[in-house]
């Protein structure tokens, strides 16, 4: 990889990405819609964090610009585990349902891994029940987490070469980091997986030829956890005090890696549009 030499690293938008996506999405379904087969997406949510009710309001915007058709049920942060559940498996037996995503984070007590399994694999258009993981993790078709489906599309559609590349991870969660893990090992990257405990974060990050923080901590990774001229794929969405959107990745990063995802800009936007276009494909297989 080359050295960056004091030049900024170089944007690696999602924005036209998002775009081609939605607009081969919107095609097809247009096309379902003609059949009698509307789109339907159903937004499930029991929680007031705000990255989460960003996410939902760009779903219901998107959707609509796509021709999909999307329902919210918001539950509350309030929510008990049996109620989320039960609302899971009415929206997996309805016939008019293509998609389903249950947003994170969830009430206390609740477990996503656990909750998912009342989502059904064909409607499962986040990735997130264990066997639609499981399946991922044994190179089976599934729906992958639009999050880590977005994170290894960008780096294609930019040109970003994974195969024979070090590629380290830093978060472990179902939704972004271990999905990412695999998705990175099937394009023959070698992958190492950071989180919390993790000890020397810096040391494993600085070896690293792609770096993808998935944390929520604003600016946890700074120039020191870089090496000069790496990739970084910032996952992070954190609101500020002023209610801007943050990454978690330190601007002053951009000194020292030669590509660096935007926030806002970059895998968020990618996300959304995958979502829609993974609803799409749920749609047709069951049409
Ligand atoms: N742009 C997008 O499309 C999306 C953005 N996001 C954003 O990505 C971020 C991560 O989301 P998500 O995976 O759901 O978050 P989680 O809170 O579920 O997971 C965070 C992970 O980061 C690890 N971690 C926490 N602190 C540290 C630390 N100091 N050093 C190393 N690792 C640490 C945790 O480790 P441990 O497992 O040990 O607790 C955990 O594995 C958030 O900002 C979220 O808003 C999420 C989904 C989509
Ligand atoms: N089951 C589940 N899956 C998720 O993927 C998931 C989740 N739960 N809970 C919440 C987080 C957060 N998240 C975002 C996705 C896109 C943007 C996004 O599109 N952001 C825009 C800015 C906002 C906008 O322009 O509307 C951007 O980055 O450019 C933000 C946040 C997904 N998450």
């Amino acid at each position: 990889m080359t050295q960056n030499q004091g030049s900024p690293a170089r944007e690696l938008t999602g924005r036209e990405l998002a775009t081609a996506i939605r607009t081969d999405a919107a095609e097809r379904a247009a096309a379902l819609a003609a059949r009698g087969r509307p789109v339907r997406l159903a937004v499930v949510t029991a929680t007031d964090d705000e990255a989460s009710a960003w996410y939902v309001r760009s779903i219901v915007n998107a959707a609509g610009k796509v021709g999909i058709e999307c329902e919210v049920a918001d539950l509350g942060p309030g929510a008990e585990v049996g109620e989320i559940r039960d609302r899971l498996e009415a929206l997996s037996a309805d016939e008019w349902v293509s998609g389903i995503i249950l947003q994170t984070p969830l009430p206390r007590g609740a477990k996503l891994e656990d909750l998912a399994s009342s989502i059904v694999p064909a409607k499962d258009v986040d990735g997130a029940n264990p066997l639609s993981l499981g399946r991922l993790a044994s190179g089976l078709p599934a729906f992958a987490p639009a999050t880590a489906e977005a994170v290894v599309r960008l780096l294609d559609h930019h040109g970003i070469p994974l195969s024979g590349r070090h590629a380290v991870v830093v978060g472990r969660s179902t939704v972004v980091g271990k999905p990412a893990a695999h998705l990175l090992l099937d394009r023959d990257a070698t992958v190492t997986v950071c989180h919390s405990r993790t000890a020397d974060l810096p040391a494993v990050t600085s070896a690293a030829d792609v770096l993808v923080a998935a944390v929520g901590r604003i600016g946890l990774i700074t120039p020191d956890h870089v090496r000069p001229g790496a990739v970084v794929v910032d996952v992070g969405t954190n609101q500020t005090e002023d209610g801007t959107l943050a990454g978690d990745v330190d601007p002053t990063v951009a000194t020292r890696a030669s590509a660096l995802t935007p926030v806002p800009g970059g895998v968020g936007p990618v996300t959304t549009a995958l979502l829609l276009a993974h609803t799409v494909q749920a749609a047709e297989s069951l049409a």
